[in-house]
């Protein structure tokens, strides 16, 4: 399973461990000493600005666990961000676990308030109790109504050198090595962005450096298409949605995919999803029409449908929002153990519900998050899968796994398998790992296999199976939780 991300398990905790920033970082404490001597500064929020990944946001969760704060975190993006702000700006110490903690309001993409919302967000400034950071990549675009009450704190570009120290310290920590000149690349390709860096080696150190080369190449565009998402999946509203592919340097059916993979993880019900689904595949009937007609005026409703389409869809996940890259490129990045894991599951969506082979890998992306998200559920899955413990530590990640195992072998003693069954389902799902990592069966062979079975084999193999498996026509994931 992938491990913490490195950015998170790396960042530092103090900002003595922060590099290259000594002039802001001094700006910044003697900027909160003053608070802490019962002297606020005159101006009552900071602004630090300067490019991505350049440690503004670690300089505020390092400081607040140097003074004991508690940081609440908004997104000037949010709708709700004044409303937040409002009841923050005022607010008393908290009580918790770690003691006594004063309120630490940490305002990030600061470029992106809305300018009608700028004279009110001033005002709260002013009238603040607790200290406010907010951060910002573009100091301009920061209204001039904030950028009066904030005093500026800059961060410096990291150079090349400094990207590679810091890559090099997390190498030595991990205790591995990587070759100088594919650490030179990251570095490179990073512009000075430690954070990309930082995922980059990670993938490459996870992904092997076979695939280093292709994998850099697609971090390049993961950049741009990851705001193009952010539009499609961060607002209800058409018109912003509809924004999402201008300035992407992407083809329509690109950017469709990196939609489609994002739909499991972004909507809540299955129905919405199934509704954003939609959207997408009526965006892809334009695509493939244009393609075959040669009528590219298509594209504009294609486009549309993939955006505003899928943005209406319903309710979406709030707060931060991490974004997938498709299947194909992401499978670059995965380890030969994952690959092989990827792959069993996949045949076993296939076998137990009847599906050809994309449709199942469209399932397992919906299937992994019921794994992520309801355990319950993904007990019954793993019953009714056949699935083994690492194919459900695959799917779940290692802190639910254990759960969903548990549950699952009580689900199963519940349904009556004898000692005998369950151990023949056991060893069958062993032999078939075995099987399938030793043989590389060919995929039209694997289609064959299970058009033959579909059309007329289910009747052989229904003694070996548990009772509770649906047979003979396609098990939609819909029926599966209707059944529920
Ligand atoms: N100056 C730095 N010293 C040490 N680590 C850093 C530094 N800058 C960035 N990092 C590393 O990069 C990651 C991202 O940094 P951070 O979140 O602070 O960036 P940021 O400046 O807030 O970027 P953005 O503007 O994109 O939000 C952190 O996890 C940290 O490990």
């Amino acid at each position: 399973m992938p491990e913490l991300p490195w950015v998170e398990k790396y960042r530092p905790r103090r900002l003595s461990e922060i590099v290259n920033q000594e002039d802001a970082i001094e700006k910044v404490k003697s900027w909160i000493e003053k608070w802490l001597h019962g002297n606020p500064p005159k101006k009552k929020a900071l602004l630090l600005a300067g490019p991505p990944g350049s440690g503004k946001t670690t300089t505020v969760y390092a400081l607040a666990n140097e003074y004991n704060f508690e940081v609440i975190e908004l997104n000037a993006s949010d709708e709700r961000t004044y409303e937040k702000i409002a009841r923050y700006v005022q607010a008393a110490y908290t009580m918790d676990i770690l003691g006594k903690r004063r309120k630490l309001i940490f305002l990030d993409e600061a470029d992106n308030i809305e300018p009608s919302g700028a004279r009110e967000i001033a005002k709260l400034i002013d009238r603040a109790r607790n200290p406010i950071i907010m951060a910002a990549n573009k100091y301009w675009e920061v209204p001039k109504e904030i950028r009066d009450k904030a005093e500026l704190v800059e961060y410096k570009r990291l150079g090349v050198r400094d990207v590679m120290n810091a890559l090099i310290r997390i190498l030595k920590r991990e205790g591995i090595t990587v070759p100088k000149d594919i650490l030179y690349e990251i570095a490179k390709r990073s512009s000075g962005d430690l954070r990309a860096a930082i995922n980059d080696l990670q993938t490459v150190v996870v992904g092997g450096y076979e695939d280093a080369k292709q994998v850099l190449a697609y971090r390049d565009v993961e950049k741009t298409v990851f705001q193009a998402l952010g539009l499609v999946f961060g607002s209800d509203n058409v018109k912003r949605a509809k924004m999402a592919t201008w300035n992407l340097d992407m083809t329509p059916d690109e950017f469709l995919m990196w939609v489609d993979e994002n739909i499991p993880h972004m909507y809540l019900k299955p129905e919405e999803m199934a509704k954003a689904y939609e959207a997408i595949s009526k965006a892809d009937i334009y695509l493939g029409r244009a393609q075959r007609t040669g009528n590219y005026s298509l594209w504009k409703y294609a486009i549309d449908m993939m955006t505003a389409g899928v943005a209406v869809a319903g309710t979406k996940k709030r707060g931060f929002a991490k974004f997938y890259p498709p299947n194909t490129l992401k499978m670059l990045a995965e380890s030969k153990e994952e690959r092989s894991l990827r792959d069993s599951i996949i045949k076993k969506i296939m076998r137990e519900m009847h599906m050809s082979k994309l449709e199942a890998i469209e399932t397992m992306k919906i299937i992994r998050t019921i794994f992520e998200n309801n355990l319950d559920l993904a007990a019954h899955f793993t019953v009714f899968l056949g699935l083994s413990e690492k194919e459900v530590e695959f799917l779940a990640g290692k802190e639910n796994a254990g759960t969903i195992w548990g549950k699952a072998l009580a689900l199963r003693r519940k349904l009556k398998l004898t000692k005998r069954e369950e151990e023949k389902v056991e060893e069958k799902v062993e032999e078939e790992i075995e099987e399938e990592t030793e043989e590389e069966t060919e995929e039209e062979e694997i289609e064959e296999e299970f058009k033959e079975e579909i059309k007329g084999k289910e009747e052989k193999k229904k003694e070996e199976k548990p009772k509770e498996k649906k047979k003979g026509k396609q098990v939609t994931l819909f029926d599966f939780l209707g059944k529920k």
